[in-house]
């Protein structure tokens, strides 16, 4: 039959506690995004009874209503003609709900701002990773030769993929600069600016510093008897996330105080020339030791404690999902894999933590009667397996618990498990299943065993204890 979208958006609208109670609308590929004024007034079955909904959560501030493909966008249309608002962009909304919440929520949701724009293009890096992992890795196809060991030919493709793969990691601090600046306020040029001269080829790389610390050969300038190191900050999250603020916060400073046919002529160079020195005497090395501090912190507690370090990590991921911090670990597993540690151990761990929750919506699936939420549990368990995990957390797992704990206790031992193996990413990658790609392959083998840990575990354990106990909840 086909969807009444306007009836669709009134019921909607009266279920949500009418227009009075939106503070800011808008939708994704197939959720509505809703800012309310107070979640409280929502009326969450009489919404979910509706045919249209696929289900519902609330996250970091929005409540989302989960209507699909193809149904969203007409549905919104339908809502914003219904209140007479205007169209509003993701962002909007997002400001709108960052205004919500504690200074550490907000803390963490500045972080996320700054991370979640640029993880595209990392995360597409990863995949080309992967693909030159596979044509460069020894024992893969052949016992102990390459692809391009054994067809020679390939070298060339191999190498050029290596330098399409590796540039968003080479300039990471340009992509980081980009974007934090832009969140706060200033130019993204300048960011993206500020970002390269912390990699200028003229600076001793990151990459370089420990060999050269070592052989007390680290290159300064002398700025009237003060020495500072020439040092770059290739791969560095810290430095330039720190940076750009000053960057930011200086050039909407002079903005506001020069004339307008001046901004040319002085603000981008004070702002840069200000920010740099600043960066490169004081801000840089500070900000470096304590990524590095950071990165090495991680690195003690996975090398003396791996099964309880992983296994924590792996209970706890899920968790963080929830409450958004997770995002403030990519920054971690960017520091991991541009230093000492080779890769990240964090990051299979997260791959495995998303296929958990999967996998427990996936049995939700044969537990569930009412047919909406058989569609959410399938759905939101392949997204998922994609690397996607609010959908099946807030619209399946955490409203039955029971899932919840399969998944997370799942993933628990699954990290254990790969943490003793010492399963390394070279970087980040599409979670969920198609993590494997970026897993280094001498890693494979234990990642995959992992893999079946958290599709087989929570699946079983959910639609056990969901058949056999039948708990209140499924009734609720
Ligand atoms: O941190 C890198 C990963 O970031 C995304 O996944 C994480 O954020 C998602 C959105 O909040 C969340 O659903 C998922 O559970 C988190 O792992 C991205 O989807 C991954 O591909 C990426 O590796």
């Amino acid at each position: 039959m086909a969807v009444n979208y306007k009836k669709s958006a009134e019921q909607i609208l009266e279920a949500i506690g009418g227009e009075a109670n939106i503070s800011s609308a808008t939708h994704c590929v197939t959720r509505l995004r809703l800012v309310l004024q107070d979640e409280s007034q929502v009326d969450t079955k009489a919404l979910e009874e509706l045919d249209v909904v696929k289900g519902t959560f609330s996250a970091n501030g929005q409540f989302q209503i989960i209507l699909g493909n193809g149904v969203v966008d007409k549905v919104y249309k339908e809502l914003m003609a219904l209140t007479g608002r205007e169209e509003q962009s993701k962002d909007d909304v997002k400001e709108a709900a960052a205004k919500k919440g504690n200074p550490l929520q907000r803390a963490i949701k500045v972080l996320a701002d700054v991370f979640i724009p640029i993880l595209p293009a990392i995360v597409t890096a990863g995949l080309l990773m992967g693909l030159n992992n596979v044509l460069t890795g020894t024992d893969i196809f052949y016992d102990n030769a390459s692809i391009i060991d054994v067809h020679p030919q390939w070298t060339d493709f191999a190498d050029i993929i290596n330098v399409i793969a590796s540039t968003a990691f080479t300039f990471l601090p340009a992509l980081i600069g980009w974007s934090a600046v832009k969140r706060f306020g200033g130019s993204p040029l300048l960011g993206i600016v500020l970002g390269l001269i912390l990699v200028n080829p003229a600076l001793l790389s990151a990459w370089d510093y420990g060999n050269a610390r070592e052989a007390g050969e680290i290159p300064v300038w002398n700025l009237f008897g003060l020495e500072i190191q020439k040092l770059g900050y290739q791969g560095q999250v810290l430095p330039v996330f720190v940076a750009s603020i000053i960057l930011a916060k200086i050039e909407v400073f002079l903005r506001k105080r020069i004339p307008d046919s001046f901004h040319l002529l002085t603000v981008a160079p004070i702002a840069l020339l200000v920010t740099s020195f600043i960066t490169f005497i004081a801000v840089g090395p500070i900000t470096f030791a304590i990524g590095n501090g950071i990165a090495d912190g991680f690195i003690w507690l996975f090398d003396t404690i791996p099964a309880i370090a992983g296994f924590l990590y792996g209970i706890i991921y899920g968790p963080l999902v929830i409450t958004g911090m997770h995002h403030t670990f990519l920054a971690v597993d960017l520091q991991l894999t541009s230093g000492d540690a080779g890769g990240t151990f964090l990051w299979p761990i997260l791959a495995l933590s998303n296929i958990a929750q999967g996998s427990a919506a996936f049995a939700m699936y044969f537990v569930l009667k009412n047919k909406n939420l058989k569609g959410l549990a399938s759905t939101s368990g392949l997204s998922a397996w994609l690397g996607i995990t609010e959908p099946a957390l807030f619209g399946v797992n955490l409203r039955f618990r029971f899932p919840f704990l399969a998944a997370i206790i799942s993933s628990g031992f699954a990290g254990m498990f790969i943490s003793m193996q010492n399963v390394l990413a070279h970087t980040v990658g599409v979670g969920g299943v198609p993590g494997i790609f970026v897993i280094q392959p001498g890693s494979w083998g234990a990642f995959a065993i992992g893999m079946g840990i958290v599709i087989l575990l929570p699946f079983i354990a959910t639609l056990l204890y969901g058949k056999i106990r039948n708990p209140k909840s499924l009734h609720e």
